[in-house]
């Protein structure tokens, strides 16, 4: 048996599968937790993978890491972190997203550039802030690289130059996604100064060696590596809740949405990947579940008690600002609260609001790309609830097919290392993971009320 090892170094936690590199069956897994905030020093992700990886790694014959989008990683002349890195769900940048679109021309010119408008997620507007905001840190700047990178060079033999992939690169705002190549004028113009960016190693291709000799794949983005793990195909959307919401699918041609809505992503195969991404996913049940005193399991039978809209009880979200709709200094909004309210209809409203935003983003991807929507498939830490299953195709409107509970980012990742060990042309055809299919009694009004309050709140932040 070949084993190959797949990694996601996510937003809260870092999982390492070690994978049968013949038909993707999992052998053998770890996990660890990294720190919260939306900065973090890069090299708490590096610990937490050497917790993980003995046992494990010295078993594989490849291995690639997918990692969470769009972080700043700012790397000095030594190579060593300038400031904590900025993740994807960190806001300050809004307003340089905003300058930045403006460079370009507006909302359309900068889709048309680099696949996507600018929202505070992206790399660039980060390394635009750090200009503005700390310039002495910002002077010591000499590299820039993305999670997965980092992550990726630190399991990489000494001398290895630093790499991406074509996936990853396309959310940092300097990538032309459709022309496949960096933009180091923009990376440049942002920061105030030139930096070096890592090299864009091909679909498939070996980017280098482990410091023992492996077979290392050039990684990707997580989302991009979740479309690889379930073997997405045109016409089905992913619906992942982790710590980010997304609707995502694979398209062969590129979508440039200069609404905004749509990113216009590549993904790990060649083609695109199409996505629609909430920053207010499964915490908003942590957070519910903190407030209300239970375990998940618990809130989900209190949300199961409840009826259908919660008593008039409606959740906007938003807690930590939102990208879909593009509100990056929201709040949350509560209203029809009233003296009967249970508990049982808070906790009910919190699924039904994580639900009908996916549903959003969902309907954003539909309006996007030429497929009709086909299957939903979904899966993300949240996606083991047993209330998200209940709800998810009565607020979704719509079948919903779930595959077993697993990690299907660190799966895509093991794919695309057994893809560069194989040196074919394609990866690996592994059997794609079966499903159940969910489905229940559309609730079309929880939608409608909640579609209600996100208008009538949208100038409010
Ligand atoms: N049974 C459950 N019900 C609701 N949320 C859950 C459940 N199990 C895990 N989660 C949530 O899933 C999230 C982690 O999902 P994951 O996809 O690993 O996130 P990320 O990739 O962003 O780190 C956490 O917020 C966790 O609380
Ligand atoms: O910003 C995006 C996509 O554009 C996020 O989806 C991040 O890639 C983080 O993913 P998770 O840690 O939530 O899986």
């Amino acid at each position: 048996m070949t084993l190959v090892m797949g990694i996601d170094s996510s937003t809260q936690s870092v999982k390492a599968l070690l994978v049968d590199g013949d038909d993707g069956t999992v052998v053998d897994q770890a996990s660890a937790k990294h720190p919260d905030g939306t900065e973090v020093d890069p090299r708490a992700w590096t610990a937490a993978l050497d917790t993980v990886t003995p046992g494990l790694l010295e078993r594989a014959e490849a291995v690639a890491v997918g990692g969470q989008q769009h972080g700043m990683v700012a790397l000095d002349a030594d190579g060593e972190p300038v400031r904590d890195a900025l993740l994807w769900n960190d806001t300050r940048s809004a307003g340089a997203a905003r300058d930045l679109i403006e460079e370009h021309g507006g909302p359309q010119a900068c889709a048309e550039a680099v696949g996507s408008v600018l929202v505070a997620s992206f790399t660039v507007t980060k390394l635009r802030w750090l200009r503005d905001h700390e310039p002495e840190a910002a002077a010591r700047v000499e590299r820039v690289l993305l999670p997965h990178d980092y992550v990726s060079a630190h399991l990489a033999a000494p001398g290895t130059a630093p790499f991406t992939d074509r996936g990853d690169a396309s959310g940092t705002g300097y990538y032309a996604a459709h022309e496949g190549r960096w933009r180091p004028d923009l990376a440049a113009a942002a920061l105030g100064r030139e930096v070096a960016l890592p090299e864009v190693v091909d679909p498939g291709a070996v980017a280098g060696r482990t410091v023992a000799g492996q077979v290392l794949g050039a990684g990707t983005g997580d989302n991009m590596a979740a479309a690889l793990g379930m073997d997405l195909r045109p016409g089905d959307v992913l619906v992942s809740i982790g710590t980010s919401g997304v609707a995502s699918t694979v398209s062969r041609s590129a979508v440039v949405d200069g609404t905004g809505a749509v990113t216009g992503f590549a993904d790990a195969t060649g083609g695109y990947l199409p996505m629609a991404t909430t920053m207010n996913a499964a915490r908003i049940l942590d957070l519910q579940a903190a407030l209300l005193g239970v375990d998940h399991d618990e809130l989900a039978e209190l949300a199961l008690s409840a009826p259908a809209g919660a008593n008039g009880v409606t959740l906007l979200p938003y807690y930590g600002g939102e990208r879909t709709p593009n509100r990056p200094d929201a709040t949350g909004t509560w209203t029809g609260l009233r003296p009967s309210t249970t508990r049982a209809d808070l906790a009910r409203a919190a699924y039904e609001a994580l639900l009908c935003s996916l549903a959003d983003a969902v309907d954003l991807i539909g309006g996007a790309v030429p497929e009709q929507v086909g299957r939903i498939l979904l899966v993300g830490g949240a996606a083991r609830s047993a209330a998200v299953r209940a709800l998810a195709p009565a607020v979704l409107g719509r079948p919903v097919e779930v595959p077993p509970s697993a990690e299907y980012v660190a799966l895509g990742a093991a794919r695309q290392a057994a893809w560069a060990l194989s040196g074919a042309e394609t990866p690996p055809a592994w059997p794609a993971p079966p499903t159940d299919l969910l489905e229940a009694d559309p609730t079309p009004d929880v939608r409608a009320r909640y579609t209600e309050l996100r208008d009538r709140t949208s100038d409010w932040n």
